[in-house]
């Protein structure tokens, strides 16, 4: 085994990893069924957006040249010939001083050109009059001002969020393609786990990361397959990956990636021939992290340790499984930030604390929740982000400017950039 491993820089390792992803193939979902996924085609307006010209107020429509030099001394009457509710259109033609009643969304004919809100009337009967000149369009939608027939409206590469739901459902896209989800593969190893409710043995550890990958794809909106735990065996291992080789577009293993006798995983996937792209990361935790590819299938091996798994996770396993899933906004926003607390300890490393993120008069700030080192689980569900703390020879102090991953939001950006 190679113990002298090289670290490399956390942004070098996110590109390589990420540079090596291709999106999976399209599928078509229904509309219904689209929130969530990441759009397969190019949108385009199947017609003008509105598609006529309509009425933004409940009112009358007019011809607006009968209401020039209408004025507070001067109003002037119009008569009410016909009603125009949404849903309904009127081919009925306008002659001078006569109104349509219309309500919001109904097709304006084609004899008026203006909508005077009812606020801006005096009714009397079948008439009502007003005080001042209206100009024609006003208060009208015209037909197309939103989008024209065949302009890109939401492009490829989108994730669909309730907006582009209710944008296929205008076009009428009752199906619209998707790219595929990968199917994620989370093996936890160590022959220390147990599972949730099996008795803790002296020595034994419940499986903490598990549950927690699979709630990080799901905070993705993706689905993991959750394979049993599995020992430190080098055998059993092999065995148990060549199988989800065969079931999964992606794995993801915990554990076993450090240079203990029995960290088996930069091995096995050696043995297997995939191409390890890192094993040692200039980052702390994960700093062990080790990522390979076997052919489309990356392997992501991450730390046992759960702080350490988590930031893996986050920082590998996200954007490159979102590529897959043909995402264009992969990788966690990243902003500045003022450090709400102490962080004295310096490092050689670049430091990611699991943090609470808070905003307030304007600034966002960021303080480390609690205990923080790479065994730390606690610290993760008190957290909202993660502080990015460069390495070198100094701490830093409350006050200081930082930046922070905004893990918690369900929009990304396109690029990584510490
Ligand atoms: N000689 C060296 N020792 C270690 C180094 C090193 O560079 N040289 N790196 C240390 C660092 S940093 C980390 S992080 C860990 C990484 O260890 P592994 O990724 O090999 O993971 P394990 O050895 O399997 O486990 C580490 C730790 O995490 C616990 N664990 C494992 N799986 C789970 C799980 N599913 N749920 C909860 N907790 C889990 C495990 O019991 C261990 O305590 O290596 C250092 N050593
Ligand atoms: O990988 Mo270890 O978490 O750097 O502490
Ligand atoms: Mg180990």
């Amino acid at each position: 085994m190679n113990l002298n491993r090289t670290p490399i820089p956390v942004t070098e390792a996110v590109d390589r990893v990420v540079d090596r992803i291709r999106p999976l193939s399209v599928e078509t979902v229904s509309h219904t069924e689209s929130y969530g996924r990441i759009l397969g085609e190019d949108l385009k307006a199947t017609m003008d957006v509105p598609l006529f010209d309509k009425s933004a107020m409940d009112g009358f429509a007019i011809r607006a040249e009968d209401s020039a030099g209408a004025s507070g001394e001067n109003r002037i009457e119009f008569d009410v010939v016909a009603e125009v509710p949404a849903g309904s259109t009127s081919d009925y033609e306008l002659k001078q001083n006569e109104a349509f009643r219309i309500m919001t969304g109904a097709p304006v004919p084609e004899s008026a050109d203006a909508v005077v809100m009812f606020e801006q009337t005096r009714q009397a009967g079948n008439t009502f009059t007003v005080r001042k000149a209206f100009e024609a369009g006003e208060n009208i939608a015209i037909r197309g001002e939103e989008c024209k027939e065949g302009e890109v409206i939401v492009p490829r590469g989108t994730f669909i969020n309730p907006g582009a739901v209710a944008t296929l459902a205008t076009f009428g896209y009752k199906h619209v393609k998707v790219y595929r989800q990968p199917v994620v593969g989370i093996l936890a190893t160590g022959s220390e786990l147990v599972d949730i409710d099996a008795p803790l043995e002296p020595g034994k550890i419940r499986n903490s990361n598990g549950p927690m990958i699979l709630s990080q794809l799901k905070r993705m909106n993706m689905e993991g397959r959750m394979y049993a735990l599995e020992a430190d065996d080098f055998e059993a291992l092999l065995a148990r990956v060549k199988e989800m080789l065969g079931e999964v577009d992606a794995i993801i293993t915990t554990g076993g990636v450090s240079v203990g006798d029995y960290d088996h995983l930069p091995k096995l996937y050696e043995a297997l021939g995939a191409v390890e792209l890192f094993n040692k990361v200039g980052m702390r935790p994960g700093s062990v992290t080790t990522i390979s590819m076997l052919e489309g299938t990356p392997l992501f091996g991450l730390s046992g340790n759960p702080s350490a798994c988590y930031t893996g996770f986050e920082l590998f396993a996200r954007p490159a499984l979102l590529k897959m899933m043909g995402h264009d906004r992969i990788h966690a926003p990243i902003l500045d930030a003022v450090l709400d607390g102490d962080f004295k300890k310096a490092n050689p490393f670049t430091r990611f604390v699991r943090a609470e993120i808070d905003y307030r008069d304007g600034q966002v700030y960021a303080s480390p929740a609690g205990f923080n080192k790479s065994n730390a689980v606690t610290s993760i569900a008190r957290s909202n982000g993660i502080i990015v703390l460069p390495g070198g020879t100094r701490g830093y102090e409350k006050g200081d400017g930082v930046q922070v991953m905004m893990t918690d939001m369900t929009t990304g950006t396109t690029r990584f950039e510490l």
